[in-house]
């Protein structure tokens, strides 16, 4: 027996290409317990998935993914395994490395896909199936390569050994030691439907290899360790560590690895590893996996050796290539699995190394587009075992399983977010390259050898040249003197006696022989011969002109082939052309997606932040109009000064005949000034009027009833002129001003009954008017002094404030000074004045050059009044429309 030493597993040589992550998604049947008809699922073939959020849902928007693939409900598992499983599996056998994972929410059908039932199998017995079929004229003998338990093999090129037999029985044993139960799936029961053969080199030989681990609450189990002790005693589960080998592979250390002769074998193993696999019933799933379950599958290969009846015993060209088969346990909502105790310790430990993977690939992504960052593969046993193929050694290829039940809609989004980035993360996937020791085809060509062999062996037999007419057997039945003893005389006597007669017939025939019949019997002899040498010469100038043929033939063959692979190679550049631009194409489509969520969501932000800072914007303009109108209201309280003190100047125009008097009447009213009492004078006016009082009396010739409306809007008064007309119906400003009593305008009585009560405060003394025009009070009570609240408080609704005075010009000027009654809500009352009626009575006499007319006055008034407000208005304006264009 030749034993190879222990070897280093080869160092990296070959292509390395970048590939990237391929994402297909499976959406599963609708379930018959959801809400029947309602999916949240739009599948737009063969790569667009839309999410449509249900109607409770918070946003109402749809988002669009894309994938390599999207498989509908209706999709079978030969489809996805086909469309996915299958280039892994050919990359399996050209000595390449992939992991393919199931990925989504609980009880979205990622056992189903990855396992499927014995009737309808999923991705595992078919790529097991798909394996053995293409290497089944290459098998190598068993126990040809035996793990090193370091992640590597030994060639044992003669095949078992005593040791290799041991291990083998043993892990034969291991799968046989499990005591059948009823409910165990019977394997010959397993319906295996036709799979493609793929394309082998079969100038190697080939052996199979699984291993069967889970990660359950972040601990490795081996699932095909053995179940027994040494004492047949049921053992608990031991943890492995994850370790690395020397070429910086990660692997499970101590880990069993069984040699397969047959998917049925590797079936046995996984149905044994299955037994141990922790899965639960929970709300959302009757057998949910509550770990994260590795089928690995490792191929090892070799060159056969020149004999072709073995392989080569030189470990540097064996080639061990592996398909990592991972169905992870599904993410799970608490409120929705209602889980609690040892499910809820589980389901925490699952999330969890979900989220290490999502962080993994989300800063392998960041890294790749130039940052820096550490991955923390560390952070969960599934994320440290996968390294390598994240890091760069394999294909990463992931299904996601979604279901269309609306409940799961929010969670089903987060997976197909993960799943679309993951999509942008790249790894490098290595081809050994494969040794060519001299003789390419070499098994077919030993095998067409020995074919030759067998074929020539046949034609010796049945070379036809004519055989002379057989001698008649004179001594047949003379047995072989060899086999007896001489001194066996019955034997003897016997024999001379069998001699004697075959003397006799020879001597018979002699004398019946004649020599015609001899000569005829040669020359038909010799024209066989000649007969027989031109079939030969004819044939070998047949067998000329076909080998020229087969040559030609041969020539054209290796022109065709030489053509043939120029095409495959084509063919090849062409579909990895298609391949990096439908990769580029998805990729362009996520980032198109995920622009256009962020876009939306900016979008979505805009109106907000407008309100905001429109919010903002007026405010500050309200703060500047605000100090504006203050400013404005000073200068308005200024002008306002400087007008009185021009109405005084102007006044005192009026006065410079008898500067020193003051108010003193002409002479030529003397008679009339008489009339009025000194009480009636304007210090009895109230404040508001006073102020009030300001305003100016239009007078026209004789007696002119004027009508002033007297406001308290903001500290100005306002004169309008409605000559001859007793309205009080004016529009008026609001009042702002600070310090007028608080009343309860709630009390105010109607005046469209039309039943006001007048209350008339009179001069004591007061000078009657005799004029045509009177006050109009239809109701009225008249008082000289206020010393009864009842007076007020009762039946009135309108006050009138009569105050009689001399003018400028030494006219009587009367002023009515009108407001409404508002009870205060202490009880009281309170007069809101909001009216003035000024009469004027002046003597036509009077002709003194200095008198002004009382329409020079009111010119001259109008026009300062005008002069200042129309500046002050304007200017007020001008601010207030900046601000509002802003
Ligand atoms: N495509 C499908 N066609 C038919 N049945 C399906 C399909 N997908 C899932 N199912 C059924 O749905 C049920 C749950 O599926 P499965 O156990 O595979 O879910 P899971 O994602 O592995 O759940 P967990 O993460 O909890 O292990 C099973 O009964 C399975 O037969």
């Amino acid at each position: 027996m030749k034993r190879t030493r222990l070897h280093k597993p080869p160092s990296k040589e070959g292509l390395v290409a970048k590939e990237p992550v391929t994402v297909y998604c499976r959406v599963r049947p609708t379930p018959s317990s959801s809400n029947e008809g309602i999916s949240c699922i739009r599948i737009s073939p063969p790569s667009h998935v839309r999410l449509l959020p249900p109607p409770s849902a918070l946003s109402r928007k749809e988002y669009q993914y894309t994938f390599r693939k999207v498989f509908e409900e209706s999709a079978g598992q030969k489809d996805v395994f086909e469309e996915v499983a299958l280039p892994l599996v050919q990359n399996l056998l050209n000595g390449r490395n992939s992991l393919l994972f199931t990925y989504g929410v609980t009880g979205s059908g990622k056992t189903y896909t990855m396992t499927g039932t014995l009737r309808d199998g999923g991705i595992m017995p078919r790529c097991l199936d798909a394996i053995f079929d293409s290497i089944a004229s290459c098998q190598a003998k068993r126990c040809t390569f035996k793990p090193d338990r370091l992640n590597w093999f030994e060639i044992q090129p003669d095949g078992i050994d005593a040791e290799a037999d041991l291990y083998s029985r043993i892990a034969q044993n291991r799968v046989k030691r499990l005591e059948k139960k009823n409910s165990d799936p019977d394997i010959a029961q397993r319906v295996k439907e036709e799979v493609r053969q793929l394309p082998v080199n079969d100038d190697f030989n080939y052996a199979v290899f699984v291993t069967y681990v889970e990660i359950y609450n972040n601990s490795v189990f081996d699932l095909l360790d053995d179940i027994y002790d040494e004492n047949s005693r049921i053992r608990p589960p031991q943890t492995k560590i994850v370790r690395e080998d020397s070429n910086h592979n990660m692997f499970v250390h101590g880990v069993n690895e069984l040699e397969v002769g047959s998917t049925d074998e590797a079936f046995e193993a996984y149905f044994y590893g299955q037994k141990r696999r922790r899965i639960a019933q929970t709300a959302l799933n009757a057998e949910s996996s509550r770990s994260h379950s590795i089928f690995t599958i490792r191929l090892v290969h070799a060159p056969l050796n020149e004999q072709g009846d073995g392989v080569d015993p030189d470990p540097k060209h064996m080639i061990v290539s592996q398909l990592a088969l991972v169905d992870l346990a599904g993410s799970e909502r608490t409120n929705r699995t209602k889980n609690t105790g040892m499910r809820l310790k589980e389901a925490g430990n699952i999330n969890n190394s979900l989220l290490t993977l999502r962080v993994c690939l989300e800063l392998l992504r960041e890294n790749q587009n130039g940052a820096n960052k550490i991955i923390p593969y560390r952070d969960s046993r599934l994320t440290h075992l996968f390294r390598n193929f994240f890091d760069g050694d394999g294909q990463v290829s992931m299904i996601i399983c979604i279901s269309p039940v609306v409940e799961e809609c929010d969670e089903t989004m987060q997976v197909l977010k993960f799943a679309e980035m993951a999509q942008e993360v790249s790894t490098s996937v290595h081809t050994p390259i494969r040794v060519n020791l001299g003789t390419p085809k070499r098994r077919k060509a030993i095998q067409a050898y020995e074919f030759e062999d067998l074929l020539n062996g046949e034609a010796k037999e049945n070379v036809g040249l004519p055989v002379p007419e057989p001698l008649p057997i004179l001594f047949d039945s003379l047995p072989d003197l060899r086999f007896f003893s001489m001194e066996d005389e019955d034997m003897l006597s016997y024999s001379k006696r069998v001699i004697k007669n075959g003397l006799e017939e020879l001597e018979n025939a002699q004398q019946n022989l004649r020599f015609d019949s001899m000569l005829e019997s040669i020359s038909n002899t010799a024209r066989r011969a000649y007969k027989a040498l031109n079939d030969l010469t004819e044939q070998e100038r047949l067998n000329v002109l076909e080998k020229e043929k087969v040559a030609s033939l041969e020539n054209k063959c290796c022109q065709l082939e030489s053509q043939n692979l120029n095409m495959k190679r084509k063919i090849e550049e062409t579909e990895s052309q298609v391949k990096r631009l439908k990769h580029d194409l998805i990729l362009k489509d996520s980032i198109i997606n995920r622009k256009t969520r962020e876009l939306e969501k900016v979008k979505d932000e805009i109106p907000n932040k407008m309100a905001q800072a429109q919010q903002k914007l007026s405010q500050e303009h309200e703060k500047k109009l605000k100090t504006e109108r203050s400013a404005w209201e000073s200068e308005l309280k200024q002008q306002k000064s400087r007008m009185r003190t021009a109405r005084q100047v102007l006044r005192g125009a009026g006065d410079a005949s008898d500067p020193k008097e003051g108010n003193a009447l002409p002479s030529y009213v003397t008679p009339m000034r008489s009339r009025i009492p000194p009480s009636a004078s304007a210090e009895s006016i109230p404040n508001s009027v006073a102020r009030g009082g300001n305003g100016t009396g239009f007078s026209g010739t004789g007696v002119v009833g004027a009508r002033a409306a007297l406001f308290n809007g903001g500290g100005s008064t306002h004169v309008f002129e409605a000559p001859g007309t007793g309205s009080t119906n004016t529009p008026r400003p609001t009042s702002r001003k600070m310090g007028i009593a608080v009343s309860n305008k709630r009390h105010r009585r109607s005046r469209s009954a039309g039943n006001d009560v007048w209350l008339e405060h009179r001069p004591v003394h007061e000078v009657p008017l005799n004029t045509i025009m009177q006050p109009n009070l239809p109701k009225r009570k008249s008082v000289t002094k206020l010393t009864d609240a009842k007076d007020v408080t009762e039946k009135t609704s309108k006050y009138c404030l009569m105050t009689q005075n001399a003018d400028s010009d030494g006219d009587l000027e009367t002023r009515l000074y009108k407001g409404d009654v508002i009870p205060t809500s202490g009880g009281g009352a309170q007069v809101m004045f909001n009216d003035v009626e000024v009469l004027r009575q002046y003597s036509p006499s009077d002709t003194s050059p200095s008198r002004k007319t009382p329409r020079q006055i009111r010119e001259d008034l109008e026009a300062a009044c005008a002069q200042s407000s129309d500046a002050n208005q304007r200017k007020f304006l001008s601010r207030e429309r900046r601000y509002y264009e802003v």
